[in-house]
């Protein structure tokens, strides 16, 4: 930073300056008479970390890194300075370095302020103070909104991330969120609740002749049975492979067997790809269904339904088995 006058002796106005618009000049003048003016090459890095300064952009521009220190930000939010805007204001109010990182975008010429000088203005001229209130409210506002849709994107994130990217079903990573809180509230509450797992036949035999691609798409299909036949409070995961589940709230295991058995019928019908040249494909499942007991907890559930699903592969397939 290279000092190259006073701003007294500088042909910048008091009034283009944001921080000074409609305060009193004749008050302003004065202090701001011997405040030096410094020049700043393109890329050089501005701040000065060992004392609260405000710098005010009279040519070029900088760029601002926010402040990571307040948890406002994560430092990757550049905000542009412009000719008559200002830089540093709240690390003069609070007297606490700048902890933002300035750079300079081109060669630039910056009013610089000591923090004791910005008090002095501030109690010489009511206007200053207006104006600096009225900044902090603007940075305040947009440091809000951008909260705002950090926590929307991560959200969105969360979910996605909850998501098999091939089906479109939950995920694993949903099952061991939900999947307990689900249980506890059933207990809690005395409601019932059910499990169908359910594990299409004969898999590999079906890659095998009609390929991986045609595999995945017999999944999709599976996903879409499932989907298209529960009601939205009932909840459909893919649980690894070509192995799914579907939780049952509120749903006792009369019910969730006469689910099973009508989505059994719809994997039956479905249709996974259409080819003139051969028989339509068709995929099946087996499907085990069991019902929360007392103080049962989420893995034995699990073990529960996934017992009745290897007794519906054991019994030929293609079929319903319920753990009594
Ligand atoms: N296309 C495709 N195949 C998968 C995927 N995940 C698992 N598989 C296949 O699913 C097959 C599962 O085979 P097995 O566990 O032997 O079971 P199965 O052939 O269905 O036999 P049963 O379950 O006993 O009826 C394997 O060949 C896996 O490669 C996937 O995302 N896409």
């Amino acid at each position: 930073m290279k000092p190259i006058g006073a701003f007294g002796a500088s042909a910048y106005q008091i009034q283009s300056l944001q921080l000074f618009r409609g305060a009193d000049s004749l008050r302003i003048a004065p202090l701001l008479q011997d405040c030096p003016i410094v020049q700043v090459e393109q890329g050089e890095v501005v701040t000065d970390p060992q004392r609260a300064r405000l710098y005010i952009v009279l040519r070029g521009a900088l760029s601002v890194a926010a402040d990571t220190s307040t948890g406002m930000s994560d430092g990757t939010t550049i905000s542009k300075i412009l000719p008559g805007e200002s830089v540093g204001e709240q690390a003069v109010l609070d007297d606490e370095a700048n902890q933002a990182s300035i750079t300079a975008l081109e060669q630039s010429e910056l009013l610089v302020i000591e923090s004791e000088l910005a008090w002095q203005l501030i109690d010489a001229a009511n206007g200053v103070a207006r104006n600096l209130l009225r900044l902090l409210s603007f940075r305040i506002r947009a440091a809000n909104a951008q909260l705002r849709r950090r926590q929307k994107l991560g959200e969105f994130y969360r979910q996605l991330s909850m998501v098999d990217g091939l089906t479109g079903l939950y995920n694993r990573a949903w099952l061991n969120d939900f999947l307990p809180q689900l249980v506890a509230s059933a207990q809690a509450t005395g409601q019932p609740l059910s499990l169908i797992m359910l594990d299409i036949d004969h898999f590999k035999k079906f890659n095998d002749s009609h390929g991986h691609l045609q595999g995945d798409q017999a999944l999709r299909t599976a996903a879409q049975v499932l989907t298209g036949a529960l009601r939205p409070t009932d909840f459909a995961v893919r649980y690894g492979g070509e192995e799914m589940m579907v939780v049952l709230p509120d749903t006792n295991v009369q019910v969730a067997e006469a689910v099973a058995v009508r989505l059994c019928q719809r994997m039956r019908d479905a249709i996974v790809f259409s080819d003139m040249r051969q028989p339509l494909p068709h995929i099946t499942s087996s499907f085990g269904v069991a019902a929360l007991a007392p103080s049962q907890d989420e893995t034995s559930l699990i073990a529960a339904a996934d017992a009745a699903l290897y007794r519906a592969k054991e019994s030929g397939r293609n079929c319903v088995e319920v753990s009594r």
